[in-house]
Protein backbone atom coordinates (compact mmCIF):
# COMPACT_ATOMS: atom_id res chain seq x y z
CA UNK A 1 0.00 0.00 0.00
CA UNK A 2 1.94 3.10 -0.96
CA UNK A 3 -0.57 5.58 -0.57
CA UNK A 4 -0.37 8.34 2.32
CA UNK A 5 -2.91 7.78 5.44
CA UNK A 6 -4.17 10.94 6.37
CA UNK A 7 -4.59 10.43 10.44
CA UNK A 8 -7.33 12.79 11.61
CA UNK A 9 -7.15 13.92 15.10
CA UNK A 10 -8.58 17.32 17.18
CA UNK A 11 -6.35 19.84 18.18
CA UNK A 12 -5.90 19.72 21.82
CA UNK A 13 -2.54 18.74 23.66
CA UNK A 14 -4.13 15.71 24.16
CA UNK A 15 -4.94 14.68 21.11
CA UNK A 16 -1.98 15.37 19.16
CA UNK A 17 0.41 13.16 21.80
CA UNK A 18 -2.62 10.43 21.29
CA UNK A 19 -2.37 10.86 17.89
CA UNK A 20 1.62 10.83 17.66
CA UNK A 21 1.40 7.60 19.07
CA UNK A 22 -0.53 6.26 16.85
CA UNK A 23 1.43 7.49 14.06
CA UNK A 24 4.61 6.21 15.16
CA UNK A 25 3.77 2.80 15.56
CA UNK A 26 2.39 3.12 11.94
CA UNK A 27 5.07 4.52 10.59
CA UNK A 28 7.42 1.66 12.60
CA UNK A 29 5.44 -1.09 10.15
CA UNK A 30 6.04 0.91 7.28
CA UNK A 31 3.11 3.31 6.29
CA UNK A 32 3.51 6.91 5.03
CA UNK A 33 1.12 8.97 7.14
CA UNK A 34 0.18 12.22 7.57
CA UNK A 35 -1.67 13.69 10.15
CA UNK A 36 -3.93 16.48 10.15
CA UNK A 37 -6.18 18.27 13.23
CA UNK A 38 -9.49 18.71 12.65
CA UNK A 39 -11.48 21.79 15.29
CA UNK A 40 -14.52 20.66 16.81
CA UNK A 41 -17.21 22.20 17.88
CA UNK A 42 -16.10 20.69 21.56
CA UNK A 43 -13.30 22.17 21.74
CA UNK A 44 -14.77 25.71 20.42
CA UNK A 45 -17.34 25.84 22.90
CA UNK A 46 -16.60 26.57 26.92
CA UNK A 47 -20.19 25.16 28.27
CA UNK A 48 -20.75 22.33 30.37
CA UNK A 49 -20.02 18.95 28.32
CA UNK A 50 -23.35 17.84 30.12
CA UNK A 51 -25.36 20.65 27.92
CA UNK A 52 -23.44 21.14 24.64
CA UNK A 53 -23.71 16.74 24.40
CA UNK A 54 -22.04 12.93 24.18
CA UNK A 55 -20.15 13.39 20.80
CA UNK A 56 -19.04 17.10 20.44
CA UNK A 57 -15.52 16.23 20.46
CA UNK A 58 -16.04 12.83 18.15
CA UNK A 59 -18.49 13.92 15.82
CA UNK A 60 -16.58 16.43 13.44
CA UNK A 61 -13.81 13.81 12.80
CA UNK A 62 -16.20 11.04 12.35
CA UNK A 63 -17.76 13.32 9.51
CA UNK A 64 -14.22 13.73 8.09
CA UNK A 65 -13.45 10.87 8.17
CA UNK A 66 -16.40 9.72 6.59
CA UNK A 67 -16.38 12.26 3.56
CA UNK A 68 -12.86 11.37 3.04
CA UNK A 69 -11.11 14.21 4.32
CA UNK A 70 -9.20 11.97 6.22
CA UNK A 71 -8.42 8.10 5.92
CA UNK A 72 -7.87 7.65 9.78
CA UNK A 73 -8.98 8.83 13.07
CA UNK A 74 -7.94 8.71 16.90
CA UNK A 75 -10.52 9.32 19.65
CA UNK A 76 -10.50 8.83 23.27
CA UNK A 77 -12.60 5.93 23.12
CA UNK A 78 -14.79 7.02 26.36
CA UNK A 79 -15.60 10.26 24.73
CA UNK A 80 -17.48 8.54 21.59
CA UNK A 81 -20.81 7.77 21.82
CA UNK A 82 -22.11 4.11 22.66
CA UNK A 83 -24.03 3.68 19.27
CA UNK A 84 -22.14 2.56 16.37
CA UNK A 85 -21.35 4.79 13.31
CA UNK A 86 -22.34 2.63 10.69
CA UNK A 87 -20.29 4.31 8.12
CA UNK A 88 -16.68 3.34 10.05
CA UNK A 89 -15.18 0.22 11.11
CA UNK A 90 -13.25 0.57 14.55
CA UNK A 91 -10.53 -1.14 13.27
CA UNK A 92 -7.97 -0.93 16.32
CA UNK A 93 -7.81 -1.17 20.13
CA UNK A 94 -4.77 -0.17 20.80
CA UNK A 95 -2.82 -1.25 24.31
CA UNK A 96 -4.71 0.71 26.87
CA UNK A 97 -2.83 2.95 29.49
CA UNK A 98 -3.34 2.51 33.41
CA UNK A 99 -7.20 3.45 33.20
CA UNK A 100 -7.49 4.98 36.58
CA UNK A 101 -8.43 8.36 37.64
CA UNK A 102 -5.45 10.43 39.61
CA UNK A 103 -5.66 13.34 42.02
CA UNK A 104 -3.58 16.46 41.71
CA UNK A 105 -3.44 18.28 44.92
CA UNK A 106 -1.39 20.98 46.04
CA UNK A 107 1.38 20.33 48.46
CA UNK A 108 1.35 16.76 47.37
CA UNK A 109 -1.37 15.66 49.21
CA UNK A 110 -3.73 12.92 48.63
CA UNK A 111 -7.55 12.42 49.31
CA UNK A 112 -7.48 11.28 52.57
CA UNK A 113 -5.04 14.28 53.47
CA UNK A 114 -7.16 16.98 51.99
CA UNK A 115 -8.64 18.97 55.36
CA UNK A 116 -12.62 19.40 55.28
CA UNK A 117 -14.17 22.00 53.47
CA UNK A 118 -11.39 21.38 49.89
CA UNK A 119 -12.55 22.55 46.91
CA UNK A 120 -11.73 19.49 44.22
CA UNK A 121 -12.62 20.16 40.77
CA UNK A 122 -14.26 17.89 38.35
CA UNK A 123 -16.30 18.39 35.88
CA UNK A 124 -17.71 14.43 35.97
CA UNK A 125 -20.87 13.45 37.75
CA UNK A 126 -19.56 10.04 37.83
CA UNK A 127 -16.33 11.76 39.35
CA UNK A 128 -18.69 14.11 41.49
CA UNK A 129 -20.73 11.12 42.52
CA UNK A 130 -18.11 8.84 43.66
CA UNK A 131 -16.10 12.03 45.86
CA UNK A 132 -19.48 12.79 47.51
CA UNK A 133 -19.23 9.42 48.49
CA UNK A 134 -16.11 8.95 49.97
CA UNK A 135 -17.86 11.20 52.83
CA UNK A 136 -14.76 13.26 53.42
CA UNK A 137 -16.32 16.91 53.83
CA UNK A 138 -14.85 18.18 50.21
CA UNK A 139 -16.75 20.10 48.22
CA UNK A 140 -16.95 19.52 44.93
CA UNK A 141 -16.45 21.99 42.18
CA UNK A 142 -17.57 22.07 38.45
CA UNK A 143 -14.81 22.20 36.32
CA UNK A 144 -14.23 22.17 32.34
CA UNK A 145 -11.12 22.77 30.02
CA UNK A 146 -8.12 21.08 29.15
CA UNK A 147 -5.50 19.31 31.55
CA UNK A 148 -3.43 22.47 31.33
CA UNK A 149 -5.95 24.62 32.49
CA UNK A 150 -7.57 22.25 35.01
CA UNK A 151 -3.96 22.06 36.50
CA UNK A 152 -3.60 25.62 36.39
CA UNK A 153 -6.67 25.79 38.72
CA UNK A 154 -4.74 23.76 41.64
CA UNK A 155 -1.78 25.97 41.03
CA UNK A 156 -3.34 29.50 40.97
CA UNK A 157 -4.11 28.06 44.22
CA UNK A 158 -7.89 28.66 43.49
CA UNK A 159 -9.00 24.86 43.85
CA UNK A 160 -7.18 22.27 46.14
CA UNK A 161 -7.37 19.73 44.31
CA UNK A 162 -8.35 18.20 40.58
CA UNK A 163 -9.37 14.47 39.65
CA UNK A 164 -8.04 13.83 35.99
CA UNK A 165 -7.89 10.96 33.77
CA UNK A 166 -4.00 9.23 34.26
CA UNK A 167 -4.02 8.21 31.28
CA UNK A 168 -4.11 11.71 29.91
CA UNK A 169 -1.55 13.48 32.19
CA UNK A 170 0.85 10.00 31.08
CA UNK A 171 0.55 11.04 27.47
CA UNK A 172 1.40 14.78 28.03
CA UNK A 173 4.49 13.59 30.04
CA UNK A 174 3.09 15.12 32.77
CA UNK A 175 2.37 12.06 35.30
CA UNK A 176 5.01 13.26 37.96
CA UNK A 177 2.09 15.69 38.54
CA UNK A 178 -0.06 13.53 40.06
CA UNK A 179 0.03 13.27 43.99
CA UNK A 180 -2.44 10.02 44.48
CA UNK A 181 -3.76 7.66 41.88
CA UNK A 182 -6.99 6.20 43.16
CA UNK A 183 -7.82 2.96 43.36
CA UNK A 184 -10.87 1.17 41.45
CA UNK A 185 -12.19 0.58 44.96
CA UNK A 186 -12.81 4.26 45.53
CA UNK A 187 -13.13 5.85 42.13
CA UNK A 188 -14.33 3.16 39.24
CA UNK A 189 -12.94 5.34 35.75
CA UNK A 190 -15.50 5.87 32.98
CA UNK A 191 -15.99 2.93 30.92
CA UNK A 192 -12.92 3.00 28.60
CA UNK A 193 -10.91 5.17 29.91
CA UNK A 194 -7.57 5.37 28.99
CA UNK A 195 -8.34 3.34 25.95
CA UNK A 196 -8.17 4.60 22.04
CA UNK A 197 -10.33 4.01 19.48
CA UNK A 198 -8.63 4.25 15.85
CA UNK A 199 -11.13 3.96 13.24
CA UNK A 200 -11.41 3.76 9.19
CA UNK A 201 -13.88 4.09 6.76
CA UNK A 202 -16.40 0.82 6.70
CA UNK A 203 -15.59 0.17 3.11
CA UNK A 204 -11.67 0.83 3.26
CA UNK A 205 -10.97 -2.67 4.09
CA UNK A 206 -6.92 -2.69 3.24
CA UNK A 207 -6.41 0.45 6.03
CA UNK A 208 -8.92 -1.82 8.13
CA UNK A 209 -6.47 -4.63 7.84
CA UNK A 210 -3.33 -2.63 8.41
CA UNK A 211 -4.83 -0.75 11.84
CA UNK A 212 -5.80 -3.65 13.04
CA UNK A 213 -2.11 -5.98 12.59
CA UNK A 214 -0.68 -3.15 13.68
CA UNK A 215 -1.99 -1.60 16.56
CA UNK A 216 -5.04 -4.02 18.05
CA UNK A 217 -4.53 -5.37 21.61
CA UNK A 218 -7.37 -7.83 21.88
CA UNK A 219 -6.81 -7.77 25.76
CA UNK A 220 -7.71 -4.19 25.31
CA UNK A 221 -10.24 -4.56 23.32
CA UNK A 222 -12.06 -6.99 25.50
CA UNK A 223 -12.16 -5.10 28.52
CA UNK A 224 -13.58 -1.39 26.40
CA UNK A 225 -15.78 -3.61 25.24
CA UNK A 226 -17.64 -5.08 28.00
CA UNK A 227 -17.05 -1.67 29.87
CA UNK A 228 -18.80 0.00 26.99
CA UNK A 229 -21.24 -2.94 26.89
CA UNK A 230 -22.21 -1.84 30.53
CA UNK A 231 -22.75 1.68 29.47
CA UNK A 232 -24.81 1.16 26.98
CA UNK A 233 -27.13 -0.93 28.23
CA UNK A 234 -27.48 1.63 31.03
CA UNK A 235 -28.45 3.80 28.18
CA UNK A 236 -26.08 6.51 29.57
CA UNK A 237 -23.87 9.08 28.05
CA UNK A 238 -20.13 9.84 29.15
CA UNK A 239 -21.31 12.37 31.29
CA UNK A 240 -23.85 10.21 33.27
CA UNK A 241 -22.72 9.31 36.84
CA UNK A 242 -21.23 5.48 35.55
CA UNK A 243 -17.93 3.62 36.17
CA UNK A 244 -16.88 0.17 35.02
CA UNK A 245 -13.39 -1.24 34.60
CA UNK A 246 -13.02 -4.72 33.53
CA UNK A 247 -9.40 -6.39 33.89
CA UNK A 248 -7.96 -9.33 32.09
CA UNK A 249 -7.44 -12.66 34.68
CA UNK A 250 -5.96 -15.53 34.93
CA UNK A 251 -8.20 -17.98 36.06
CA UNK A 252 -8.68 -21.97 35.57
CA UNK A 253 -11.09 -23.73 34.18
CA UNK A 254 -13.23 -27.32 34.74
CA UNK A 255 -9.99 -29.49 33.95
CA UNK A 256 -7.60 -27.22 36.44
CA UNK A 257 -5.80 -25.53 33.35
CA UNK A 258 -5.20 -21.75 33.18
CA UNK A 259 -7.39 -19.53 31.17
CA UNK A 260 -8.07 -15.71 30.81
CA UNK A 261 -11.13 -14.24 31.58
CA UNK A 262 -12.88 -10.65 32.13
CA UNK A 263 -13.58 -9.48 35.71
CA UNK A 264 -15.82 -6.40 35.22
CA UNK A 265 -16.85 -4.36 37.99
CA UNK A 266 -19.51 -1.43 38.06
CA UNK A 267 -20.78 1.70 39.66
CA UNK A 268 -23.96 3.45 39.08
CA UNK A 269 -24.94 6.47 41.45
CA UNK A 270 -28.50 7.00 42.06
CA UNK A 271 -30.66 9.94 41.77
CA UNK A 272 -30.61 10.05 45.65
CA UNK A 273 -26.88 10.38 45.15
CA UNK A 274 -26.29 6.82 46.74
CA UNK A 275 -23.82 4.26 45.04
CA UNK A 276 -24.91 1.26 43.32
CA UNK A 277 -22.04 -1.25 43.09
CA UNK A 278 -22.03 -4.68 40.82
CA UNK A 279 -19.36 -7.25 39.47
CA UNK A 280 -19.07 -10.34 37.60
CA UNK A 281 -16.70 -12.42 35.52
CA UNK A 282 -16.50 -13.90 32.24
CA UNK A 283 -15.14 -15.20 29.13
CA UNK A 284 -12.91 -13.25 27.36
CA UNK A 285 -14.65 -14.13 24.06
CA UNK A 286 -18.18 -12.78 25.42
CA UNK A 287 -17.20 -9.49 26.98
CA UNK A 288 -20.42 -7.67 25.39
CA UNK A 289 -22.82 -10.30 26.77
CA UNK A 290 -20.57 -9.56 30.14
CA UNK A 291 -21.34 -5.80 30.01
CA UNK A 292 -25.35 -6.60 29.40
CA UNK A 293 -25.52 -9.14 32.59
CA UNK A 294 -23.79 -6.79 35.02
CA UNK A 295 -25.90 -3.68 33.76
CA UNK A 296 -29.25 -5.89 34.72
CA UNK A 297 -27.77 -6.12 38.04
CA UNK A 298 -26.99 -2.99 38.45
CA UNK A 299 -30.52 -1.80 36.77
CA UNK A 300 -32.39 -4.67 38.97
CA UNK A 301 -30.24 -3.00 42.35
CA UNK A 302 -31.85 0.64 41.59
CA UNK A 303 -35.03 -0.61 41.55
CA UNK A 304 -34.68 -1.85 44.70
CA UNK A 305 -33.28 1.51 45.85
CA UNK A 306 -35.57 3.11 44.19
CA UNK A 307 -38.20 1.05 45.90
CA UNK A 308 -36.63 1.83 49.46
CA UNK A 309 -36.37 5.17 48.77
CA UNK A 310 -39.97 5.28 47.86
CA UNK A 311 -40.82 3.51 51.09
CA UNK A 312 -38.89 6.26 53.74
CA UNK A 313 -41.17 9.07 51.67
N1 LIG B 1 -13.40 13.85 28.66
C1 LIG B 1 -12.11 14.38 28.37
C2 LIG B 1 -11.07 13.33 28.27
N2 LIG B 1 -11.14 12.37 27.33
C3 LIG B 1 -10.10 11.53 27.51
C4 LIG B 1 -9.34 11.99 28.57
C5 LIG B 1 -8.12 11.38 29.14
C6 LIG B 1 -7.53 10.23 28.40
C7 LIG B 1 -8.31 8.96 28.46
O1 LIG B 1 -9.12 8.72 29.37
O2 LIG B 1 -8.08 8.13 27.57
C8 LIG B 1 -9.94 13.15 29.05
C9 LIG B 1 -9.47 14.02 30.16
C10 LIG B 1 -9.78 13.49 31.53
O3 LIG B 1 -10.80 12.81 31.74
O4 LIG B 1 -9.02 13.80 32.44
Amino acid sequence: MNRTLRIGTRGSALALAQTGHVADALRAAGADVEIVTISTPGDRSSAPIAEIGIGVFTSALRDALANGEIDVAVHSFKDLPTARDPRLAPAAVPPREDPRDALVARDGLTLGELPVGSKVGTGSPRRAAQLAALGLGIEVVALRGNVDTRIRKVTDGELDAVVLARAGLTRLGRAGEITETLEPIQMLPAPAQGALAVECRVDDVDTEHLLQSTLDDSASRAAVTAERALLARLEAGCSAPVGALADVVEDLDDQGAAVLRLSLRGVMATEDGDLLRASATGDLTAAEELGRALAVELLDLSGLAAARSEGRS
